[in-house]
């Protein structure tokens, strides 16, 4: 296991694991911890061996939001000049699946960072919220975008103005959880098994079916079903095509060799 000074990083098997640890701060995403994230992220991805990250938190925090007390003193002057937030996105930019195996509060960039993972796992003591609007200021880290997108415009607006928080069986009903598990202990090995799962298929072949997934928020229908069709196609040219379709016909197992 290494560590980095905000956050730890292991491998187990085909799958990279990142813990958010600032435990006395809930998890408070300063942006020390943010760079430590996209680093170790980047690293994974950039990694052969690795075919999905799992990004996780505490029992009690995923994370309490972006560091209040880093950003209560920020001027606009400054704010503008850093370009706060913006490297922090670079985590959407990632090929390698990314699954937030997400406990406790995920509140503000909290919800926002699990929202930047492309599948959510949650326990029953999960708490989603957008309480930006308590602090005077909005989301600034995608919040009123992908929450809208996931949840639809009723319920995101709901949350972002009045600050409330949604339960995780509310945010199961909405969309914005891909499973909810019966106990909090079971989100993290649940994430690993579906992080596993992915990890065995064709890396390649898994990161094209993210893109193909995320195109279909950028462009109208007829351009996502174009690039899926040439997508498709072109998949044919590859080895992990022809094993896994062979597979299939001879009844065994595919071995797939990501190429
Ligand atoms: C990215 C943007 C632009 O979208 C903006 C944001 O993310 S703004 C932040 C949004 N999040 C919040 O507003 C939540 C703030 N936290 C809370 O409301 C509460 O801490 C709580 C409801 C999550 C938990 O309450 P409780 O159990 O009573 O614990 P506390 O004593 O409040 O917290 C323990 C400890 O953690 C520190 N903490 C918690 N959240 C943050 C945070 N977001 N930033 C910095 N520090 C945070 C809290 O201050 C406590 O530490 P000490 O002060 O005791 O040292």
């Amino acid at each position: 296991m290494s560590s980095y000074e905000n956050i730890l990083t292991e491998t187990r098997g085909r799958v990279g694991v990142i813990t958010l640890n600032r435990p006395k701060a809930l998890n408070a995403l300063n942006d020390a911890t943010m760079r430590e994230v996209v680093a170790a992220a980047t690293a994974f991805d950039a990694d052969a061996g690795v075919g999905a990250i799992v990004l996780t938190g505490s029992e009690k925090a995923f994370a309490a939001g972006a560091d209040i007390k880093e950003m209560s003193s920020q001027t606009y002057d400054s704010m503008y000049a850093a370009d706060w937030f913006a490297h922090w996105d670079n985590l959407t930019r990632l090929r390698t699946p990314i699954v937030a195996a997400v406990n406790g509060y995920a509140l503000g960039g909290g919800c926002e960072l699990a929202m930047m993972c492309d599948m959510l796992i949650a326990g029953p003591s999960t708490k989603f919220g957008q309480p930006e609007i308590n602090l005077g200021v909005i989301p600034g880290m995608g919040g009123s975008q992908r929450l809208t997108r996931a949840v639809g415009k009723a319920k995101a607006m709901d949350l972002c103005l009045t600050g409330r928080f949604m339960g995780a069986e509310e945010a199961e009903r909405s969309g914005l959880v891909s499973r909810l598990v019966e106990a909090d202990e079971d989100v993290l090995p649940t994430a690993l098994e579906m992080a596993e799962t992915i990890a065995s298929k064709s890396k390649f072949v898994a990161q094209v079916a993210k893109e193909a997934v995320n195109v279909a928020f950028e462009t109208t229908l007829a351009q996502g079903i174009q690039f899926e069709r040439r997508t498709f196609h072109a998949l044919f040219s590859t080895h992990d095509q022809k094993e896994g379709m062979a597979a299939f016909v001879e009844k065994r197992e595919a071995k797939f060799e990501h190429r």
